[in-house]
């Protein structure tokens, strides 16, 4: 392209070159596909001819505020624009408000008279924190002072001094690899969470053989719990006594459910409190052996158990009962922290800090859990009570005996829980892999051992930083199975 004063051959070659540029297009051919932007325009081609300073960038784009103002001299010219004087912010228009026309909530509750409502908003205990109040015929959790401390960290932060009760909101069978159980819900007036009781009591099944234990059952499921409530409200919520199908449908009373059966003749039942680990129960994380120890706890209840020979029996064949017992499932994870927390102490885990110190570190204390509702929850299902059953407790961990005697539950006997893969250290380990871990899935409820590196480290400082009572020879020598 040629400018300025040239040659009548340039003007002409431009003319020419201009023609081309802007021609009608020919039309398309068959299965051509037309360009999608805009054709050249001619009074663009011819502004770009005219003048060096100007292109097509400067019709198309409005950075620059001059441009919005072509009468304004040198307006397309961006060298000339100027930023906008701080001092005349002050003249913008306001920003629009959104002004709500609702009056506050406070207010409006005020206005219907539901101050009430207000300070229970206000004092931080929720409906939530006091199921108890709502569904049934309990008394409710009152408020007491703020000099009240929480007893766990689960606990909530809403100093409240009731009593703790707990209360069995449901109770379902189900079938395990090793025999069924009762699934038992609980709420409390401490703490939102869903603790659970895995009962272990095959035997409640044989409606027609005569007791030799007495059946553990939940007091406060077996309760009334009001007037007008229907047979079929109690067996939907689980308080029906054998079996549940649609030929037996017996609800059961407070009275014909915790019959009056000695127990002196039969070893106290196996119960176990265990904490919720999300990472080793549910996607079987070989960290830690909490998988395993529920499976191990529900496998060891379950077994039957040997009477002692008494002298009135001649038989020379021991007599053996069903299993029974329980397993008291807390929803304190990651030993009281939560599971954000155990997360991150896994990565400080990895960094070569051990379970305590990760603990420590991250602000928390080694453990901060509480047993105060594994006793409440034991008295209603009337175990280690001074008038009921004591308890045989399966557990390494000291501070678990001693919480449930200040429960005042009476332990008679600890059982250990010696890790599965100690106990067959000597097994020939490929065959252990494939037998225990691989095939039956490590960890899950049914399942094998789990081991490795990670679970030695945890539980060597169990042993070594938390007192955990199980010997450290025995991960050395192993024990045959
Ligand atoms: N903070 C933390 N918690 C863990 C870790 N590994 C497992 N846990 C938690 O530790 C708890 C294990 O509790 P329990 O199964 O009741 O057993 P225990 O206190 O070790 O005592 P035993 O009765 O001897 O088994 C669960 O809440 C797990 O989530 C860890 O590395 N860090």
């Amino acid at each position: 392209m040629h400018h300025g004063l040239g040659s009548i051959e340039d003007a002409m070659a431009d003319l020419a070159l201009l023609d081309m540029l802007t021609a009608p297009m020919p039309p398309a051919p068959k299965g051509f596909l037309r360009r999608r932007d805009a054709d050249l325009d001619p009074l663009l081609l011819a502004a770009a001819a005219a003048s060096p300073h100007i292109t097509r960038n400067h019709y198309a784009h409005d950075f620059f505020p001059g441009v919005q103002v072509p009468s304004k001299e040198s307006s397309y010219d961006w060298t000339n624009w100027k930023p906008e004087d701080p001092s005349r912010k002050e003249e913008r228009k306001p920003r629009l408000k959104y002004v709500s026309r609702q009056m506050p909530r406070s207010q409006r509750l005020k206005k219907l008279g539901l101050e009430d409502e207000l300070e229970k908003e206000n004092s931080g205990v929720d409906a939530a924190a006091q199921p108890l109040r709502n569904v049934d015929n309990l008394p409710s959790a009152t408020r007491v002072s703020s000099h009240a401390t929480p007893s766990t960290s689960t606990s909530l932060p809403t100093q409240l001094a009731a009593p703790l009760e707990v209360k069995c909101m449901a109770r379902t069978r189900v079938p395990t690899p090793h025999g069924p159980v009762f699934l038992h819900l609980y709420h409390n007036n401490h703490d939102k969470k869903e603790h659970l009781a895995i009962v272990v009591d095959p035997a409640q099944f044989q409606e027609d053989s005569p007791s030799v234990a007495p059946p553990i059952r939940s007091r406060s499921l077996d309760a009334v719990w009001s007037q007008d409530e229907t047979e079929m409200d109690r067996i939907t919520r689980g308080a029906y006594i054998g079996r549940l199908s649609a030929s037996s449908q017996k609800p059961s009373s407070p009275s014909n459910s915790h019959p009056n059966v000695t127990t002196d003749s039969i070893p106290s039942p196996l119960i176990r409190i265990h904490s919720e680990c999300f990472t080793g129960e549910t996607i079987g994380s070989m960290r830690c052996d909490c998988g395993e120890q529920l499976d191990e706890a529900i496998r060891q209840i379950s077994q039957p158990i040997t009477l002692p020979k008494s002298s009135s029996s001649s038989s020379a064949v021991p007599r053996t009962i069903l299993g029974r017992g329980a397993v008291i499932y807390l929803r304190q994870e990651g030993r009281g922290i939560g599971l954000l927390s155990k997360i991150r102490a896994y990565n400080l885990q990895d960094l070569g800090h051990d379970t305590v110190t990760a603990n420590l570190m991250l602000g928390h204390k080694a453990d901060e859990r509480g047993y105060e509702i594994a006793g409440a929850i034991l008295r209603d299902l009337g175990l280690g009570t001074e008038a009921g059953e004591g308890v045989r407790l399966l557990t390494n961990n000291p501070d678990k005996v001693q919480a449930l005697e200040d429960e005042e539950i009476r332990v008679v006997e600890r059982v250990p829980m010696v890790p599965r893969s100690w106990q067959c250290r000597q097994a020939d380990s490929m065959e252990f892999e494939k037998k225990n871990v691989k095939e039956a899935g490590a960890t899950m409820i049914g399942g094998g051992a789990v081991y490795g590196e990670d679970l030695d480290k945890y539980l060597r400082t169990k042993v070594l930083r938390m007192g955990h009572m199980l010997s450290l020879n025995e991960e050395a020598e192993g024990v045959e199975l």
